[in-house]
C-alpha cells in the first residue's frame, strides 16, 4: 500500500494538530481549508492561529484550499459536519483509500457512527478510526501522545499507524472500530457530566464515581452494538475518559461545568462555546441506548440537563435513589 502522502480534511484545532503529526511522521501533508484564501493566509504565515494559536507549522506541511487525492486521507471536522463535508468530494477520490475518521461523535437524526456516514457517502473508501486521550495542543506541540487506530485488516492497519507514527504520536492498531468509534463518541458525554459535577461543586468523590460507573455503561453499549468491552481498557476507552473526564481543558468538561453551575444550553452556546460534541451526541446515544435495550442512566440523565428537562439536583436525588444493585 502507497502510504505517502496525506491529507488532512478540516482545518480546526484537530485536523491542524494531526497534519502536523503526520508531517513529524515523515509525510507529505496538505491541510485542505475550507478556501484558498484561508490556505494562502496559512502558508504565508506558517500558522493557522484561528485553530491553534502561537503553533508554528511543519515546513512539510502546505495548506490547500481544495482536496485533489492522495494515498491517506483524514477526515477532522466535526462529527455532525462530515456527511455535508463528504458530499463536496468526488467518491473516486476515495475509492481503495485508507480514510481516517478522527471526529468523536454520533450523527443527530441517522444516529450513525463516523464510519457509517462515510460509507454511505464513499462505498469504496477503506475505513480507520482515530481516537484516544489527545489534546490538539499537546499533539501539535510534540508533545508525547498515544492513541488507537482501528481498522478491519490487521495488516493494513499496522501499516497506516506506522506510517503515522511520529517521535511523539504514537499510534496503537486494533481491530474493534466499532468499540472505538463508541468510546471516542461517549467519552464526551461523560466529560459533560463530570464537568457538570465539579460545576455543581458535588466532589470528587462523585465524580470518581461517575468515571466508573460510566465506563461500566460504555461496556454495556459497546457490547450491545457489536464492539468489544475489552477495547475500553484502552486508550479510546480508559485513556480518553480518564482525560477528558478529569481536565478543565477538555472543552466537553468546560460546557459541563457551566451546565453544573445552572447555565442552560442555549445561553451556552450563546456565549461562544467551543465545540462540545457531546451536547448533540448525548440525545443520539441516549436514543441508541434505548433502541438496543441498554439501561444507561448516566447517558439519559446527561441528555436530560443538556435538553433543559431537568435540572442537576433532580437527576442526583434520581441516581442516588435507584433501586441497590450487585456491582458486577
Ligand atoms: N481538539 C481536540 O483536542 C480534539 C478534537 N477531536 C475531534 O475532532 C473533531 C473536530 O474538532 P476540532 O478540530 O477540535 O474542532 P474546531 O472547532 O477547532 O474545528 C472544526 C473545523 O471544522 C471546520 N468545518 C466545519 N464544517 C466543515 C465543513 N462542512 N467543511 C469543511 N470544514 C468544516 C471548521 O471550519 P469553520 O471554522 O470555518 O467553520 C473548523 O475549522 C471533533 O469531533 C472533536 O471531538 C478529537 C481529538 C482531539
Ligand atoms: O477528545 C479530546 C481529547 O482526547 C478533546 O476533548 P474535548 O473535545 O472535550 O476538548
Amino acid at each position: 500500500m502507497q502510504l505517502e502522502t496525506v491529507s488532512v480534511i478540516g482545518g480546526g484545532a484537530w485536523g491542524t494538530a494531526l497534519a502536523q503529526a503526520s508531517a513529524m511522521a515523515g509525510r507529505a501533508v496538505t491541510l485542505v481549508l475550507r478556501n484558498e484564501a484561508q490556505a494562502q493566509a496559512v502558508n504565508s504565515s506558517r500558522r493557522n492561529d484561528a485553530a491553534l494559536p502561537g503553533q508554528e507549522l511543519h515546513p512539510e506541511l502546505e495548506a490547500a484550499g481544495a482536496f485533489t487525492g492522495t494515498d491517506i486521507v483524514i477526515l477532522a471536522v466535526p462529527a455532525q459536519a462530515t456527511r455535508t463535508l463528504l458530499s463536496t468530494i468526488d467518491p473516486n477520490l476515495l475509492a481503495g483509500r485508507p480514510v481516517v475518521l478522527s471526529a468523536k461523535g454520533l450523527e443527530t437524526g441517522t444516529l450513525a457512527r463516523q464510519s457509517e456516514v462515510l460509507l454511505a457517502m464513499a462505498p469504496d473508501a477503506i475505513p480507520y478510526v482515530l481516537s484516544g486521550p489527545s489534546f490538539a495542543a499537546d499533539v501539535a506541540a510534540g508533545r508525547p501522545t498515544a492513541v488507537t487506530l482501528a481498522g478491519d485488516d490487521a495488516n493494513s492497519t499496522s501499516e497506516l499507524a506506522a506510517a503515522l507514527a511520529g517521535p511523539t504520536f504514537r499510534p496503537y492498531a486494533a481491530d474493534d472500530r466499532i468499540g472505538v468509534e463508541i468510546a471516542g463518541a461517549l467519552k464526551n458525554v461523560y466529560a459533560l457530566a463530570c464537568g457538570a459535577v465539579d460545576g455543581a461543586q458535588l466532589g470528587a468523590s462523585a465524580r470518581a464515581a461517575l468515571i466508573a460507573r460510566g465506563y461500566a455503561e460504555m461496556a454495556r453499549m459497546v457490547t450491545a452494538m457489536g464492539g468489544s468491552a475489552h477495547t475500553l481498557t484502552g486508550l479510546a476507552g480508559l485513556g480518553d475518559l480518564t482525560l477528558t473526564c478529569t481536565s478543565t481543558q477538555s472543552r466537553n468538561y468546560q460546557f459541563g461545568m457551566a451546565l453544573g453551575a445552572g447555565r442552560p444550553t442555549a445561553e451556552i452556546l450563546q456565549s461562544g462555546a467551543k465545540l462540545a460534541e457531546g451536547v448533540a451526541t448525548a440525545p443520539v446515544a441516549a436514543a441508541l441506548a434505548r433502541s438496543f435495550g441498554v439501561d444507561a442512566p448516566l447517558i439519559d440523565a446527561v441528555d436530560a440537563v443538556v435538553a433543559g428537562q431537568s435540572d442537576i439536583a433532580t437527576i442526583v436525588a434520581g441516581l442516588m435513589s435507584r433501586p441497590l444493585k450487585r456491582e458486577h
